[in-house]
């Protein structure tokens, strides 16, 4: 139905007439039909052209017609008044007099309104617009009203496309229409569109009596939050893993900030240095933990530079550390920088310690004194004598026999009974490789070779200061070695391998040899000026074979100590156990004794008192009785057959103890008649026992 419209005729065009034909011009269901001006030239008439409205000179033209509902006199004329009223008696439309002001007042405050409704919708608008979260709200009839900046946004849509229109149609996925029925609010929902991810609020919008008038949706993006909450996830799991690395090491970690204040410190710091973190975090690392020097942390801030491997000592108990500092680079800008200390005082403290044991063997090895050495026999008194004189001086003695004759014993005698204060110390020259030897026995200079330790090293000459070096198998040093001994002979000083600086010492030397060095000599194997320098007391140790009287008295002396060391309780030897043990040659010597007493004891039980021959290993060579000969002989008619290795193995014993004993125990002489290395045969003799274990 069309809504009526008001025909207007405005009589006058004065400045009230003007005002109101302005305020009519604006109300959509008002028509002003024409303007009656005496003057064309008046404010009324001048709008009235200008809205388009038809201007008349006579005002009887305009009331008369037809079509108009109200007639408006703005300036009332009482006697136009009363002609209007007489020549239109049954459409008395006249406004009363008053009314334009009444009407004018209420266009102004209907205007005014409008523009502070204008204005809030404006600012609602600006709000909506300017807030991330997106809203879109329908009215009763579930029409959008509402689409923000956000929304259009999020949904991917124009507003003009939505803005009343139906959401259902609109809007893919909405339930606004939903909670428009139910009255309901739905919180907090997902819904994923497309790649995004959003949670969205709705809510019913009720008017005063409580009747649902329309629904809001408030929606965010949160792909991004749900990106960044799964970043934290991992970033907290690796924090909490770093943490757990940090907490149990037992290495001390600090980390400072960019600005040296204190970050971070583990509970093995807490330990070794006794520092809480309450005492570090916050806190400038101005001194470090040991207050004697420049904070390292500083120092790695200002150069951005790691510090590697300095030695410190922290904390109330002094401990020795190493620390290590490294600058924290996150592309390319400093953050800080992480300390880590490495407590060494249990390695030092253990190395020290090893230290203590070595000395110790080796104060062990020179427990021997004279009277440990069996010398029945007149010839092993008078070496034992000549010996006890050369104790008295510092002078360089010369041990000459065969292998297990006692050499070894005899230094160690020499040595004690010498009263200096230095240590005793063994080398023998046969057993290190050459190369080897020289810094063995010299030492080396810092970085003198590959895998020469840090700071060099004391050679064996530096460790026996003021002691006694006992040079075994003086006779297989090589002539390169031979020059330099000589010139520590004659100068009393050495010279670290890869070093320049003579470092004078006092030693005595005790040399000692199997071979025949005179032999060695004439062959040009050995320099004759060392012969004479090593050769001021020479003593010679004879071969058992040749003092057999010595050996009942050793045999009672080891079988006192192996009763000692075994556990046994053997009271006496059995007259017919000496009857081998005197008759055998004993190409091994003392020592060879020695083992067979051994392991006689061995198989004496611990209630037997007497020594019997049974106990008795058999002796190689020594026939009839008990001691038969070696197995896999060549005279043997075994049935048995052995496994190869064993009968090479039997072979090669055999072989290297007949050599020992055609050469008189010289071992250069066996090697090169047996056609192996020196070396080779010191490596053989041990593997089969031949040499005494040492
Ligand atoms: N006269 C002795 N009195 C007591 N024990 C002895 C005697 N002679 C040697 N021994 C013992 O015999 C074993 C061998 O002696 P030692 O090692 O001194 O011989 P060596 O001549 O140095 O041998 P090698 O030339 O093979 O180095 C040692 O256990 C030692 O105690």
């Amino acid at each position: 139905m069309q809504a009526p419209v008001l025909h207007v005729a405005v009589i006058g065009a004065g400045e009230k007439s003007a005002a109101l034909l302005r305020a009519l011009a604006g109300m959509e269901r008002v028509r002003v039909a024409g303007v009656a001006a005496s003057d064309p030239e008046a404010p009324g008439a001048r709008l009235a052209r200008e809205l388009g409205i038809p201007v008349t000179a006579e005002w009887r033209a305009l009331v008369g017609r037809p079509d108009l509902d109200v007639v408006v006199q703005p300036d009332p004329d009482p006697a136009v008044t009363a002609e209007i009223r007489r020549l239109e008696p049954v459409r008395a439309h006249l406004l009363p007099p008053g009314a334009t002001e009444l009407v004018l007042a209420l266009v102004e405050a209907g205007e005014r309104l409008i523009r502070r409704l204008r204005e809030r919708d404006r600012e609602r608008d600006l709000i909506l617009d300017s807030t991330h979260d997106g809203v879109l709200a329908v009215n009763g009839e579930g029409l959008v009203t509402v689409c923000n900046t956000a929304a259009e946004r999020l949904l991917g849509v124009g507003r003009e496309k939505v803005l009343g229109r139906p959401a259902a149609e609109v809007i893919p996925g909405t339930r606004l229409h939903a909670v428009l029925q139910s009255g309901k609010p739905e919180l907090n929902q997902q819904q994923d569109l497309g790649s995004t991810t959003i949670v969205t609020n709705r809510m019913p919008v009720r008017d005063e009596s409580g009747r649902v008038v329309g629904a809001v949706a408030v929606f965010r993006d949160i792909t991004e939050v749900k990106a960044l909450a799964e970043e934290i996830t991992d970033l907290r799991e690796t924090k909490a893993l770093l943490e757990a690395i940090i907490h149990s090491t037992q290495d001390a970690i600090s980390v400072v900030d960019s600005r040296g204040m204190g970050l971070l410190v583990n509970p093995a710091y807490t330990r070794l240095t006794g520092l809480t973190p309450e005492q570090v975090i916050g806190k400038p690392a101005t001194v470090d933990i040991d207050e004697t020097q420049e904070s390292m942390h500083l120092q790695v801030l200002r150069t951005r530079r790691p510090v590697r491997g300095v030695p410190m000592k922290v904390g109330p108990r002094r401990r020795d550390v190493i620390v290590d500092v490294a600058p924290i680079l996150v592309d390319g800008e400093l953050k800080g920088s992480v300390g880590v200390i490495h407590d060494v005082s249990e390695i030092l403290r253990l190395t020290e310690e090893l230290e203590q044991q070595k000395k110790l063997v080796r104060r062990l090895q020179s427990k021997y004194t004279f009277e440990d050495i069996v010398a029945t026999s007149p010839t092993m008194q008078m070496a034992v004598e000549q010996a006890r004189r050369a104790a008295e001086t510092p002078a360089t003695v010369l041990l000459r026999g065969e292998s297990g004759t006692g050499k070894e014993l005899f230094a160690h005698a020499i040595h004690n009974a010498s009263g200096r204060p230095g240590e005793f110390v063994r080398v023998n020259c046969a057993a290190i490789p050459d190369q080897l030897l020289e810094s063995e026995l010299f030492g080396y200079a810092d970085g003198a070779f590959t895998g020469a330790r840090r700071g060099g090293r004391r050679g064996l000459f530096e460790e026996a200061q003021g002691g006694t070096i006992f040079l075994d198998e003086i006779g297989d040093l090589s002539l390169g070695l031979q020059a330099k001994l000589l010139r520590v002979l004659q100068e009393k000083e050495i010279r670290r391998v890869g070093e320049t600086t003579p470092i004078p010492v006092n030693v005595r030397i005790i040399a000692a040899t199997n071979a025949n060095l005179e032999d060695k000599m004439a062959r040009g194997e050995f320099r004759e000026d060392l012969y004479y320098r090593l050769n001021v007391i020479p003593i010679f140790i004879p071969p058992l074979r040749h003092r057999r009287e010595d050996i009942p008295t050793l045999v009672e002396r080891f079988v006192e100590r192996f009763n000692r060391e075994y556990g046994r309780a053997v009271t006496s030897i059995d007259p017919a156990v000496m009857e081998p043990l005197m008759r055998y040659h004993w190409p091994g010597n003392v020592r060879e004794l020695e083992n067979v007493i051994s392991r006689a004891m061995v198989s004496v039980d611990v209630r037997e008192s007497v020594l019997l021959p049974r106990h008795l290993p058999p002796l190689d060579g020594l026939s009839g009785g008990r001691h038969a000969p070696a197995p896999a002989g060549p005279g043997r008619t075994a049935t048995a057959v052995l496994p190869l290795a064993d009968v090479v193995a039997a072979a090669e014993r055999e072989a290297l103890r007949r050599a020992l004993e055609a050469t008189g125990g010289n071992k250069t002489e066996a090697a090169r008649r047996l056609g192996i290395a020196p070396r080779t045969l010191y490596y053989k003799l041990e593997r089969h026992g031949l040499l005494g274990a040492r």
